[in-house]
Order: C-alpha cells, then sequence, then structure tokens
C-alpha cells in the first residue's frame, strides 16, 4: 500500500473520514461548549450531508477510508483492543470500583459495539448490570445521563488528529481535553492495522501540542505550521525537530495566529488551491508573519527573523509570489465567510477544490481565479466549526 502525502493539492487518491455517528447525539444544550461545538447538530441531516462529501470525492475517484471501520477492524487485534480498553479505563474520575464494572462491561463487547462505545462513550445509564458488579461510591453519586466514557464528536475532523508528511504519520498531540482521547484511536489505527503495517511515527501524542489543521505542506520540502490556540510553539519546534531529522523537509514556517476560536488552527485561514495559491482571509493577509525555520549543522532546528509570511512562503516555495484570493467580498461578507470556513478548502488536484456551498462569495472569488469548486452543503457539519479540509486526512496524494 502507497502512503505518502508530500502536497495540499496534487491528486488525491485515499483520504481518511470519519462518518458522524453516535458521538453527535450527545451534544446537550449543557454540553456543546465544552465539547467544541457551536450548536447542537441534527444528526440524521449531518450524516446526509457527510454522505454527499464522501460521494463527491468518490466521484472524482478518491478512495474514502472510514476511521469508524478502521477502529472496528483494529480492535480485532488483541493488543489493539487490550491498549484502547486500558486507555479508558486509565481515567482517574472512575475509581476502582466502577473502573472493574466498566472493564466488565467492555468486556463483554466485541469489536463494533466497542468502537462505537470507544466514539461515542458510554453513559452511566448505559452500563450493564452484572452480578456483584456494584460500581461504588462513584457510580452512586453520578447522575444516570453522565459519562463515564466521554464521547468524541470531534472525530469528525480526522486532519487533527494526525497529518502525514511522506511516507510518515503524525499522531498529533491535541490541546483540547474534549480532543484528547482521539488520538488514542489514530494512534491504534496506524500501529495495529494491517494496511498501515511498517508505518513510522513521526510524532505522538503526549508530546507537546500540535494538532493536524496547523500543518499545511506548502510544497514537497516546505512546511507551514500554524501556532496559537492549539499548536504551541514548543509542539513546532518538536515537529520541526523531527521532521528535519527524517529529512522530510528542509525549511518550516512557524506561523503565529491569534489565539481565538475562530483561528482555531492556521487552515481556518488560508488553505491551498493551487501549486502557487491559497485562498486567505484577507483581514490578517498583510500581518500574518512567518519564522523560518531550518535545519542547523547538527539537525538542530535554527530560527531566523520574522517575515512577512507571504514573502517567506515564497521564497521557500522557489516560486516570485503566492497567489492570493480573498475570502469575501469586503470585510463583513469576509469575517462572516470565514466563520463559516469558506477557507477550509480541500484540494483534490490543482485547481479543483471542495468547499461549503453557504461561502457564496468565497466560492465566487475562488472561480473568477480559475479554481473549480465542488460545493457541498454543511449547515449541520459546520456547527463543529470545521470545513471540508478539516474533515479529511490525505493518505495519499500522487506526488507532485
Ligand atoms: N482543522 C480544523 O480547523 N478543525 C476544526 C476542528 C473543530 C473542532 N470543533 C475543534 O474545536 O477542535
Amino acid at each position: 500500500m502507497v502512503h505518502y502525502v508530500d502536497s495540499e493539492v496534487s491528486r488525491l487518491a485515499t483520504v481518511m473520514l470519519h462518518r458522524p455517528g453516535a458521538e453527535l447525539a450527545r451534544l446537550t444544550p449543557r454540553n456543546n461548549d465544552s465539547l467544541l461545538f457551536d450548536a447542537i447538530p441534527w444528526v440524521g441531516r449531518a450524516q446526509e450531508e457527510h454522505d454527499r462529501f464522501a460521494a463527491a470525492l468518490r466521484d472524482r475517484g478518491v478512495e474514502v477510508l472510514y476511521l469508524g471501520e478502521l477502529l472496528e477492524q483494529t480492535l480485532a487485534v488483541a493488543e489493539a483492543r487490550a491498549v484502547l480498553t486500558d486507555s479508558v479505563l486509565a481515567d482517574p474520575r472512575l475509581g476502582d470500583s466502577l473502573r472493574d464494572r466498566v472493564g466488565a462491561h467492555l468486556a463483554d463487547l466485541g469489536p463494533p459495539e466497542l468502537a462505537r462505545t470507544l466514539m461515542g462513550g458510554l453513559a452511566h445509564e448505559e452500563i450493564k448490570p452484572g452480578p456483584g458488579r456494584m460500581g461504588g461510591l462513584v457510580y452512586e453519586l453520578m447522575d444516570r445521563h453522565d459519562f463515564v466514557i466521554d464521547p468524541l464528536p470531534n472525530l469528525l475532523f480526522t486532519r487533527d488528529s494526525s497529518v502525514w508528511v511522506r511516507d510518515r504519520v503524525a499522531v498529533t498531540s491535541l490541546a483540547m481535553p474534549a480532543r484528547d482521547r482521539e488520538t488514542t484511536l489514530t494512534r491504534a489505527i496506524y500501529t495495529h492495522h494491517p494496511r498501515f503495517a511498517g508505518t513510522k511515527l513521526l510524532y505522538e501524542p503526549g508530546l507537546e501540542h500540535v494538532e493536524g489543521g496547523d500543518v499545511l505542506l506548502l510544497a514537497p520540502n516546505v512546511l507551514a505550521i500554524g501556532v496559537g490556540e492549539r499548536t504551541t510553539p514548543a509542539g513546532a519546534e518538536r515537529l520541526a525537530r523531527r521532521v528535519f531529522a527524517a529529512g522530510l523537509a528542509d525549511t518550516i514556517l512557524a506561523v503565529p495566529i491569534a489565539q481565538e476560536r475562530a483561528t482555531m488552527h492556521l487552515d481556518t485561514v488560508c488553505t491551498m488551491v493551487d501549486v502557487d495559491a491559497v485562498v486567505m482571509y484577507p483581514n490578517i493577509a498583510d500581518t500574518l508573519r512567518a519564522y523560518p525555520v531550518t535545519p542547523g549543522y547538527d539537525g538542530e532546528p535554527v530560527v531566523g527573523p520574522s517575515r512577512p509570511f507571504l514573502d517567506a512562503a515564497a521564497e521557500a516555495m522557489g516560486i516570485d509570489r503566492l497567489r492570493i484570493i480573498d475570502t469575501g467580498l469586503d470585510p463583513v461578507t469576509a469575517e462572516r465567510e470565514q466563520w463559516d470556513d469558506g477557507n477550509n478548502t480541500l484540494a483534490i488536484a490543482p485547481r479543483l477544490c471542495v468547499a461549503y456551498e453557504r461561502n457564496v462569495e468565497t466560492n465566487a472569488q475562488l472561480e473568477r481565479a480559475g479554481i473549480e469548486v465542488i460545493a457541498i452543503s454543511g449547515s449541520e457539519l459546520g456547527s463543529g466549526r470545521g470545513g471540508p479540509r478539516c474533515m479529511s486526512c490525505p493518505i495519499e496524494r500522487v506526488p507532485l
């Protein structure tokens, strides 16, 4: 199997998506903020929207892998099952008595039900009764709707929990507690699923925070890493060190972005739509800066002075200039469409991208610039604040 990605825009051959399921039905007005959703999605409609997204990719010859199916197949491997079960049982909130009871519940589940539970969580009222399995004080003091295993509604955004750089995969280190456990699943898939046998990990959970939405493969030897609400400077530095040690790039641009929800990742303000073009939030285009990081003689990252991002990117990519296509037409439309993931396009070939249909002005700008847009509906999917790029983890692109 070929698993190789060295650009944002070359022809997409294989991608990992996650069809949203029971974990979205866990969202309520009481927990949606902490679970990082801005509204309560209509689950059935979100699934329809997602199915159309997947169909649009398949229609263009892209192989779509589903995280849920890969997880289920991974759980057939005894070691993976043990690792993943232990990871939820390690939660200190459980206490020993409830841990025993939850452990017995999980032990009774086959791979499909266990996969559903690891993704969708487990509520107090769903634990199977059993002789001698009481659950102790923790169980008694919980509300019946409380989670014994938290659901993972943001699995939908497969971009963030792993990112491929050439033939290696970085299993990331997610910053928000609501997403922390996602990488136990992606790590198990890449480590134990037969399809990924022999894959080398470039990064691991538990290291300094890095999220995939902050990593852009600007050109085969050039990465941009957003540093803001999610990826920390220490995370960018650690990833740079590892990328250099593996010889995967010769320049990394560390790009500070505002630490706000609207700009939680670099791909919320800028994504590539051609080898030399990005769709970008105009309100920051002139102020965005980059610190070029290159390998020193001993492989240690050497940091250069900060420069305007667009200049630094063009120079590192070896092109005259990076073309910019603006979000929206005016500052207010741009702000609205940036919030609704107008910048968050998924290129499936140079000058061909998937985007949310609601961002009418941005999509028109793209078309005017010669970029074909496959418009998908995302009224429900977007309630988690992520667009087509966030919802996709490219696993193979034809090398440029
Ligand atoms: N790359 C991205 O921008 N991903 C979107 C993640 C949205 C999710 N609700 C989160 O807050 O992490």
